[in-house]
């Protein structure tokens, strides 16, 4: 059986962070999904030019190998999985998958991206992804935190969340 955590939310939400720091607490592999985008893909995102669906499948391939060829049982995974179909294409990637969204209100999202440095996403993509974006609804694999805080108070609540739903460690 394989267990993928998903990280996800639009750009700026702390998926990166906050992933890397739950891969170290569950002793498990850390995959940013911005690594397995193509050259051309961040090129456009660099423009400020979101992706569409017909681009994001070679991207979603190339995830679903790369979690896939992973030996360990537990993955964590950064992904803004942002609509309802781009998270149901992840679901079909493990035998068991938990999402944990970070929410973020969009004014801190840009001024986080204002300050991040050398990454392709800045703050010019941030409309798209905010029109991208489909609120999980009904979808019960789905935990909202609110990531606004600080990473380290934010990975205790996540831990905590995730013993209370029996999905951790
Ligand atoms: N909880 C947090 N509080 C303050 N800054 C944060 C927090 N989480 C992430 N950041 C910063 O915000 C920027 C975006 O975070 P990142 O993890 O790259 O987000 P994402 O992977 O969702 O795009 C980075 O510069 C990061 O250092
Ligand atoms: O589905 C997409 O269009 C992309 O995955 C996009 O949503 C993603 O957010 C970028 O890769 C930016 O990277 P960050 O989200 O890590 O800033």
């Amino acid at each position: 059986m394989k267990r993928l955590y998903v990280v996800m939310g639009v750009s700026g939400c702390g998926k990166s962070t906050l992933g890397q720091l739950l891969a170290q607490r569950l002793t498990a592999p850390f995959l940013d999904a911005d690594d397995y985008h193509s050259e051309a893909a961040k090129a456009l995102m660099r423009k400020g030019i979101g992706l569409n669906d017909v681009m994001r499948a070679p991207w979603f391939d190339r995830l679903e190998q790369a979690i896939k060829s992973q030996p360990e049982s537990s993955i964590v995974l950064a992904c803004s999985a942002l609509s309802k179909n781009h998270r149901q294409r992840i679901r079909a990637m493990a035998s068991e998958v938990r999402f944990l969204l970070l929410e973020v209100a969009p004014d801190l999202l840009s001024s986080r991206l204002e300050n991040r440095q050398q990454h392709f996403a800045n703050t010019s993509l941030l409309k798209s992804q905010l029109s991208t974006f489909e609120y999980p609804e009904n979808e019960n694999d789905v935990l909202p935190f609110d990531g606004a805080g600080e990473s380290a108070i934010l990975i205790e609540h996540v831990i905590d969340t995730l013993e209370r739903h029996n999905v951790c460690c």
